[in-house]
């Protein structure tokens, strides 16, 4: 059987994720791997339950220290119910987001320190790390206007443009103080582009 990876895709809000999981799943399955495409908060049916709970209703509805929490206690369900067993089973896994989110939205930028949420992640998910993390990067007015065209928001997304800029801030820090795993990719430009550039980020993993 061959060998399973994990992999999540990173970044701000609107950068182009979902996108771009769908593109690359199409694109590995194109080189025989067996892919199981996933998302957070989410990706079993405990951590979709919480995943309404985080992203619905008002803004000032969780702390940010219970909002960590319920982060954690989803990512500790989602690895356990369908991660490990997938990539058990010799599967891809990819992530539309992952333990990296949590590092820059609760830790860097809602100001509980990045330390304190990797500590949560020992204790709920004993630590399980993705093969390679792929943080797509845009200029802010790019990201925006692809938003706008969107038109939607949720609990999270909603917040000022300051606490989005120290998420983007954190996810660059966490890529500088893990370079083997976490890489930054360029989303500017055409779909098929930034997919290109995905795969060559995966190139020693393929
Ligand atoms: N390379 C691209 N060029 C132009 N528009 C794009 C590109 N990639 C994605 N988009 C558009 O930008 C918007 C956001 O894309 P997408 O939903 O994939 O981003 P996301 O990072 O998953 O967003 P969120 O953080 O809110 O989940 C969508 O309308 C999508 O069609
Ligand atoms: C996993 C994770 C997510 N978030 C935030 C980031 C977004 O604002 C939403 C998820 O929405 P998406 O459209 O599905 O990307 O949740 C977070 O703050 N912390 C996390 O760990």
């Amino acid at each position: 059987m061959s060998t399973g990876r994990f992999i999540s895709l990173e970044g701000g809000e609107g950068v182009g994720k979902s996108t771009q999981v769908t593109a690359l799943a199409e694109a590995l399955r194109h080189r025989g791997k067996d892919v199981l495409v996933t998302r957070e908060p989410g990706g079993s049916p405990g951590a979709e339950a919480i995943r309404s709970l985080l992203l619905s209703g008002a803004g000032d509805r969780w702390s940010m220290r219970a909002e960590a929490l319920l982060f954690a206690a989803a990512r500790a369900d989602h690895v356990e119910k369908t991660i490990r067993p997938a990539l058990a089973a010799g599967r891809w896994v990819l992530s539309d987001r992952f333990l990296d989110s949590s590092l820059a939205y609760q830790g860097g930028a809602g100001g509980l320190g990045i330390s304190q949420v990797r500590a949560l992640h020992r204790f709920g998910s004993e630590d399980f790390l993705p093969d390679r993390t792929l943080v797509l990067l845009l200029a802010e007015g790019v990201e925006r206007a692809r938003l706008r065209d969107r038109g939607e928001s949720d609990r999270i997304g909603g917040r000022s443009n300051a606490y989005h800029l120290a998420v983007e801030g954190a996810f660059r820090q966490v890529a500088r103080e893990e370079p083997g795993r976490v890489r930054l990719v360029d989303a500017a430009g055409a779909t098929t582009s930034v997919t290109g550039r995905l795969l060559t980020a995966l190139g020693d993993l393929l």
